[in-house]
């Protein structure tokens, strides 16, 4: 295919009047310039084309595109106005047999090595098989003058004409070699100054794209018409005056522009509109959060206090909102909520795994490449001296060798010193009494005293399968639909669906994996949304979500009842225990083998626990008569206890009571009831002591489906914690002594056959680090 521009008016004629599909003529004139040829200024050899398209550009001529097919001969010319026709007969050619095809493999073969990335050249070669039509596509192909290519097409043997193509090659690849030899010496005569200056240019180029170099006037303005303090409007005078001193190039340039960048990037007095309306945050909160009621009235408190006090922020007044509890049930949200109620953008600074004082508080300019530490970048994109910081994850925190970032942050929420918070890059005092900050953490136990001393700690322990239920129907369906680009109420999932949902495939203290099963099932039902009919008003008619679409999108019930994993022969037992993630149900396992009284202990126990072990042991061993053991069996075997999920490492007091009355159900033959489930601390002397996380523990007994939680009598009152819908499904069975544990926890009667150890088959969930507390 080629394009023929058309201009001469006699050309024009025709090529109006053709129509793609027509056929035309293509002659070749031999002196270009020529307006008016006859025959003889023609060669004799034409071109049959098809005509594929044309673009008219008015005055500017006609694009015709055509698509040779053969050579004519041209006889002679028939007519010259309005356009020329001539009587042409179909040329000849001699075909060249064997030598052409040789001649066009080897043409190919030298083509395809000289232009090796060449696709389009590529694609012709593959699909030419004919080595008359090879010769002429590779001419046309090539970048060679129309004198050169005329000759190829008046050839009409077809070996000449290949020869001629491969000289043609040769000649052009000659040539080329030829330049780039010339280019290349031009080059290197090219002065070294000349190479500067270029370099240079580009060097501004690049300078102007980042926003360096040229942009120091910028910078002078914007720090002059800042409000600043005086100690760094001094500061800032100093490193401008420097900057002038030091070349445009010079790296040590850059570090001063860079320090005063992030001068002028901080907010030394802007402010942001806050509010300390408490009941718009108490709205806020009620908008986007169901229930927690006790925390919500705690946040509010805080608030009033702080309102009431003058302080502008809890940093000033000295003590810090800490939301604990596991993951996912709402702290982060809670905090974006006092964020958009009190007007103040919200800013997170991740502490997980900080272990570096750098961290908080930045590296010193003298380091390469040194920036502020993460509240100053905090601050930076705030923009206000006074948003609301949230420091996630406060309890895992590290210390590592390069000094102790805990010491820094102590010094962040210290009221006596934040109000000149000292960055070690920034070297100026920058006011953080303002900020609002709230932090948030998984695990009391590892916080460090003086940090504990400086929050006021709010518990948030988990949600009941209700609480969940209900949070789903408001919050999260409707966040997970827009989410997945759908309307709010494009998809309904009725109560019991949600209930299915977190009963068989979540396994958790919050509502995370909850939120990703509905948009895992949303995003299924999308194609049935997209189908749905329409009402009158164009209105889509919901999607209703069917446990079909369950089983579809997210398989088969991932979670079955605790009870239902567990064996039923004796020497199991159900404990509670209190994990980061929330609380989770611990199984202990015995088991009984011929041997020497020895007692084995296994499942990656920490020293408290298997100190716990035993004890149990030991008291139930004194009391042998009494829960009806025979001594001497205990003498000629060895005891063997296994805490499963054995990689997971455990440790803490409160298995203690689990443990006795797995020994003691394996060693009276009396199974525990599957309904029941424990926690409390045993002593030598059979005593029940208490233990914490009670809240979640229940939580989760009652998640696993158990109906009778065995606590110590001194955890009685902490069961007031615990929401009133699962108190109501619950037993809860107050024990200070073993005797009464076991009262509750065994059955009557001894089964008959010792049916040997029974695992519960898999791995409780909860994460790493499951630890009783
Ligand atoms: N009571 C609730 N009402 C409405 N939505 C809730 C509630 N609790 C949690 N959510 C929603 O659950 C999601 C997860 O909450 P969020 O990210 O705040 O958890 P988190 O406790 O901060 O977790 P992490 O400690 O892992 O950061 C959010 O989308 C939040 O809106």
């Amino acid at each position: 295919m080629t394009t023929i521009p058309v201009g001469r008016p006699r050309s024009r004629a025709l090529a109006d009047a053709l129509r793609p599909g027509d056929r035309v003529l293509l002659a070749v004139q031999r002196d270009p310039s020529q307006e008016d040829p006859s025959l003889a200024d023609l060669h004799p050899i034409a071109t049959l084309a098809r005509v594929t398209d044309k673009t008219d550009r008015g005055s500017r001529g006609v694009i015709l595109v055509v698509e040779p097919t053969s050579r004519y001969r041209l006889i002679s010319l028939l007519q010259t106005v309005p356009y020329w026709t001539a009587r042409a007969e179909l040329a000849e050619e001699t075909s060249g047999g064997d030598e052409a095809q040789i001649l066009a493999t080897a043409l190919r073969d030298h083509l395809r090595e000289l232009a090796p990335g060449d696709s389009q050249l590529h694609e012709l070669l593959r699909e030419t098989r004919d080595p008359a039509v090879l010769a002429d596509r590779v001419a046309a192909w090539m970048d060679t003058d129309d004198a050169k290519k005329t000759e190829v097409l008046l050839q009409l043997d077809v070996t000449a004409r290949l020869r001629r193509v491969a000289e043609l090659i040769n000649e052009a690849r000659a040539k080329a070699e030829l330049r780039s030899k010339i280019d290349g010496e031009v080059r290197k005569e090219l002065g070294k100054h000349q190479k500067e200056a270029m370099l240079r240019q580009q060097l501004r180029a690049i300078q102007k794209e980042l926003g360096e170099g040229d942009d120091k006037d910028e910078l002078r303005e914007k720090l002059d018409a800042m409000e600043l303090p005086e100690e760094v409007r001094e500061v800032v005078d100093r490193e401008l005056r420097r900057l002038d001193q030091v070349g445009p190039n010079q790296a040590e340039g850059n570090v001063i522009r860079t320090y005063l960048q992030w001068i002028a990037d901080l907010p030394w007095t802007d402010r942001a509109p806050a509010s300390s309306d408490i009941d718009a945050v108490a709205q806020k909160l009620e908008e986007d959060h169901y229930g927690l009621d006790d925390v919500k009235r705690r946040i509010l408190e805080h608030m009033a206090v702080l309102k009431l006090s003058g302080a502008s922020s809890n940093a000033a007044r000295g003590t810090i909102l800490c939301l604990v509890g596991p993951p996912g049930v709402g702290k982060t949200s809670l905090a974006q909520s006092v964020a958009a109620a009190t007007g103040r953008p919200l800013q997170r600074v991740s502490l997980g795994g900080v272990r570096d004082e750098a961290e908080i508080r930045g590296h010193r300019r003298t380091y390469i490449g040194a920036l502020p530490g993460r509240l100053i970048a905090a601050m930076r994109k705030a923009k206000v001296k006074n948003p609301v910081i949230v420091l996630d994850e406060i309890d895992k925190m590290g210390r590592g060798w390069q000094g102790d970032p805990e010491a820094a942050l102590l010094e962040v929420l210290d009221p006596e010193q934040n109000k000149n918070f000292t960055d070690h890059y920034m070297e100026l005092p920058f006011d953080l009494s303002e900020v609002l900050f709230i932090a948030t953490a998984n695990d009391l136990s590892t916080l460090s005293a003086p940090l504990r001393d400086r929050l006021e700690i709010i518990e948030v322990t988990g949600y009941t399968a209700e609480e969940k239920v209900q949070i789903a129907h408001r919050h999260l369906v409707p966040q997970q639909l827009v989410k997945a680009g759908m309307p709010e109420k494009s998809v309904l999932f009725a109560d019991e669906i949600l209930a299915a949902i977190v009963r068989d495939y979540t396994r958790e203290a919050g509502v995370r994996q909850l939120a990703r099963e509905i948009q895992k099932v949303a995003r299924s039902v999308a194609l049935d949304v997209a189908r749905a009919k329409t009402d009158e008003h164009g209105e889509r008619e919901a999607v209703t979500v069917t446990s079909e679409h369950l089983k579809k999108s997210l398989g088969k019930p991932r979670f079955l009842s605790d009870m239902a994993e567990r064996g039923n022969a004796p020497g199991i037992a159900a404990g509670l225990a209190w994990t980061p993630v929330g609380g989770d149900i611990l199984y202990i396992e015995t088991t009984k083998m011929p041997g020497k009284g020895r007692l084995e202990i296994t499942g990656q126990l920490g020293d408290v626990m298997k100190e716990s072990a035993r004890a149990a042991l030991a008291y139930l061993r004194s009391r042998a008569d009494e829960y009806g053991v025979d001594p001497e069996f205990l003498e000629k075997h060895d005891l063997h206890i296994h805490v499963p999920a054995g990689a997971i490492p455990k440790d803490g007091p409160s298995a203690g009571v689990t443990m006795f009355t797995a020994l003691a159900s394996l060693l009276t033959g009396r199974r525990v009831r599957s309904d029941v489930a424990m926690t409390g601390e045993a002593t030598l002397r059979g005593r029940v002591l208490p233990i914490g996380g009670v809240k979640s523990k229940v939580l989760a007994a009652h998640r696993a489906g158990f109906k009778r939680v065995i606590l110590p009598k001194l955890n009685e009152r902490d069961i007031d914690d615990v929401p009133e819908s699962v108190r109501g499904e619950l037993e809860f069975v107050i024990a200070e002594e073993m005797r009464e544990v076991l009262a509750a926890a065994l059955e009557p009667d001894p089964v008959a056959v010792d049916a040997g150890p029974t695992t519960p088959s898999t791995p409780k969930g909860g994460g790493e680090g499951a630890v009783i507390a």
